[in-house]
């Protein structure tokens, strides 16, 4: 085998959280330190960054955390009981859904962006299963900044696995993941600086 086939093997395989009704796996870091700071600072200050709307028992709340949407086409999004009407792609977001795109072998049309001030920020157990997605597309979740927890429990077994999210690193959720899966940011007390998290997504084309 020649050294660069063996390198290009060792790049592109990821650990697998995931294995049983769907399958999660981590890339580790897939952007370099210094690039991942710029483009932490670029998103940071380019994106149109609005806070959230979250139904809390019927209940609606304005979330601290802060969210954009990007995509092919300024399609309506339906998202925590909100329409919200998505931008037209950055130069930062063309070139790191393009990078996403090579590594993972999946064509992604939209983006959604959180950004999480500190570590009392977070995101409580959800699935991704909003009926505008792609039934079973995969989820590129992108992160910049601190690391933080991010967890998974099986909706039926309660199982959990929890991993650490790295300034820079990939994690791909597919298949039957949200079907079976919950998911999480804990917050925690430990982190006093922000996070922005891209997640890449595909979206049913409109009929
Ligand atoms: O911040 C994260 O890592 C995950 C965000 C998430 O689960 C979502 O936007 O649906
Ligand atoms: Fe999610």
């Amino acid at each position: 085998m020649f050294t660069e086939d063996l390198f290009a093997d060792l790049e592109v395989e990821p650990i697998p959280i995931i294995k049983q009704d769907g399958r999660v796996e981590y890339h580790g870091v897939v952007i370099p330190i210094d690039e991942s700071d710029k483009y932490f600072d670029a998103l940071l200050t380019k994106i149109q960054w609005t806070n959230d709307q979250a139904s809390y028992f019927g209940e609606l709340t304005i979330t601290k955390r802060k969210v954009a949407w990007y995509a092919d086409t300024a399609f309506k999004y339906t998202y925590s009981n909100t329409t919200k009407v998505a931008l037209p792609w950055t130069q930062e977001l063309i070139e790191l859904k393009e990078r996403i795109e090579k590594i993972t072998g999946y064509q992604f049309n939209a983006c959604l962006l959180n950004l999480y001030h500190d570590g009392e920020e977070g995101m409580t157990w959800h699935s991704d299963s909003e009926k505008d997605l792609l039934k079973n597309g995969a989820i590129a979740s992108l992160s910049l900044g601190a690391e933080r927890k991010f967890s998974f429990k099986h909706k039926v077994s309660q199982e959990t696995h929890s991993i650490v999210l790295q300034h820079g690193s990939l994690l791909v959720m597919k298949g039957q993941t949200q079907d079976h899966w919950l998911h999480r940011l804990p917050p925690t007390k430990k982190v006093s600086t922000p996070r922005i998290n891209l997640t890449f997504r595909t979206i049913k084309p409109r009929r």
